[in-house]
């Protein structure tokens, strides 16, 4: 394959840029009436305006063709095919494959998956259902009134974000809680607010080797006992979702008791299976179905619609402009909408996991920036903060407002606020303020014409900050797996441009490796030479602080 940063449409991009680069796009919307218009798309009930970029129609269809270049039609189809494109892991990627609610068989080694897929979501439902009926009771007789779901990275953002995004779906039966970290304030502060009597645990890890998901399943256990359970009924309050059935039997679930999962589904890419029960206990299972089926269209629109009406695909392309073309090295989400607050971490891990990577799929060194960081919060507070880099910081920071035109449980005053909010952040950072207004909007404060010049100096704003505002209707299950849906297709798009792995995560091994290490030193189990000199000056203070009296 043809390096990327040597293919003719690479070429014509710097090219653009550096022209595009001393244009403004305050003078492209004064010039152009039908920007707006020709710059939007509408699907799977998610808008998308992206006229305020810094492209124009030529940058846009080069884009595109950059992503044909580098194989994008094809490397999609095998990702929906179940092709082992997790080259590293040899393993498909089949997170769709999941919420394939069409009848269409998905083939992995010649084997339809679809026929576990539907087993398990049918496990799934009727758990969920006999646990809000009050069927499956805790070991005294009492209904579950309280879930604990434990897991980390995919195993916990995934559930807690969309259960936290869709709190007005959520069922009245039980409230479900979140412990990831392995720092024991986390799931003492939960645990110890809770009846063990009326409370259900949901151990979620792909793996089922990780540190923090382990020990914290196993605080639970002891807290459970403590509390009065014996080991008999520890299966009617215990419950995980794995891959590796074989250590959930041997860890002491009950093997009823395990949803299972598959390699084939990423960690960050897990919310839609067994991973989502947590949602499903928290939203009832028709909420969780209908997360499915707007992921799935989302879905179906990814793989048919042309690049210049295709979501992921001008996303990412936009994405892809802005970090190898103008330098960006971050991209800021912002949803105007509390309760999706949790989308900027959602798709940190999402992006930054997947495209955090400086190899190719063919192992060589890349030659151009790959995966920006994410990062934001949700708006307004985050105006109140630091918007003030995004105006007036140096570079760009490409930036994703998020807006429902419709909440729930609020009076118009406050939305058409935060709305108006939205708009006009969005409408600041396009066309800014030049030296000249600033300096106009000085003249009758009665100061110095010097005085003036240096404060309409501060006063600037550069504009011409490029971003895409994403509108839906209201926040519903459905819309919510959609945008969902979008990011991941996104990020897919861009690992191919990249061409990288995005379904790996080898740089996160190292640290648990030398993590376990530390933990053994601490515990006087291995020998302080196999350490550096910072980190024995490090253990060595720590167990002087935790050393008996
Ligand atoms: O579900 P598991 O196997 O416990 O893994 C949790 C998380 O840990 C990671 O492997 C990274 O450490 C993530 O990719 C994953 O989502």
């Amino acid at each position: 394959m043809t390096e990327l940063t040597a293919l003719p449409q690479w070429q014509h991009l710097q090219e653009l840029a550096s022209t595009i680069d001393q244009q403004h796009m305050r003078d492209w919307f004064a010039e152009d009436e039908d920007r707006a218009a020709r710059m939007q798309v509408e699907s799977c009930g998610l808008y998308l305006d992206f006229s305020k970029n810094r492209v124009t129609d030529e940058v846009m269809q080069t884009l595109f063709s950059l992503a044909e270049a580098q194989g994008l039609s094809d490397k999609r189809q095998k990702m929906f095919a179940g092709e082992a494109i997790n080259t590293t892991e040899n393993r498909a990627v089949l997170h769709t494959a999941l919420r394939n609610v069409s009848d269409t068989p998905v083939l992995v080694d010649g084997k339809d998956v679809m026929p576990e897929v539907k087993a398990t979501l049918q496990k799934m439902e009727s758990f969920t259902e006999a646990v809000h009926s009050g069927a499956h009771t805790g070991y005294t007789g009492k209904p579950i009134k309280h879930v604990v779901s434990i897991g980390i990275g995919g195993s916990f953002l995934g559930p807690k974000i969309m259960t936290e995004a869709l709190k007005p779906f959520r069922h009245s039966a039980v409230k479900v809680h979140f412990v990831a970290n392995v720092d024991g304030c986390h799931i003492h502060d939960v645990l110890s607010e809770l009846d063990h009597t009326e409370t259900l645990i949901v151990m979620s890890s792909k793996s089922f080797t990780t540190q923090e998901t382990l020990q914290n399943t196993q605080s639970a256990k002891a807290w459970f006992l403590a509390q009065g359970g014996a080991q008999e009924d520890v299966a009617k309050h215990f419950v995980a979702v794995s891959s590796n059935v074989t250590a959930a039997v041997s860890f002491g679930i009950a093997k009823d008791n395990i949803f299972p999962m598959w390699d084939w589904v990423g960690g960050r890419y897990s919310l839609w299976s067994a991973i989502g029960l947590p949602i499903a206990l928290a939203l009832g299972f028709a909420n969780f179905k209908q997360l499915l089926e707007g992921a799935h269209d989302m879905d179906r629109h990814f793989a048919t619609a042309p690049s210049e009406r295709n979501l992921p695909v001008i996303l990412a392309m936009l994405g892809v402009w802005y970090r190898n073309f103008f330098g960006a090295q971050s991209h800021v989400l912002l949803p105007y909408y509390h309760y999706l607050r949790g989308l900027p971490a959602y798709v940190q891990q999402l992006d930054m996991e997947s495209n955090g990577k400086s190899v190719t799929q063919s192992g060589e060194n890349v030659a151009y920036p790959t995966g920006p960081i994410i990062w934001g919060s949700e708006g307004t507070n985050g105006q109140h903060s630091f918007h003030q880099l995004i105006h007036q910081g140096q570079g760009i920071i490409p930036a994703d407002f998020i807006l429902p035109l419709n909440v729930p449980n609020q009076d118009d005053t406050h939305h058409a606020m935060l709305a108006s909010n939205c708009f006009g952040q969005s409408q600041a950072l396009m066309q800014g303020k030049t030296f000249e207004e600033c300096f106009a909007d000085l003249a009758d404060k009665g100061l110095e014409e010097d005085e003036r010049e240096r404060l309409a100096r501060h006063k600037t704003m550069p504009g011409n900050k490029p971003s895409n505002t994403i509108l839906f209707d209201s926040l519903t299950p459905h819309t919510l797996g959609a945008l969902i849906a979008m990011y991941e297709h996104k990020v897919f798009v861009q690992g191919v441009v990249w061409q990288l792995n995005s379904f790996d995560q080898w740089g996160v091994e190292l640290g648990k490796v030398l993590g376990d290490r530390v933990l053994a030193g601490i515990h006087g189990d291995q020998d302080d030479a196999d350490f550096d000199a910072s980190t024995q000056q490090l253990i060595a203070r720590f167990k002087h602080a935790n050393a008996p009296e």
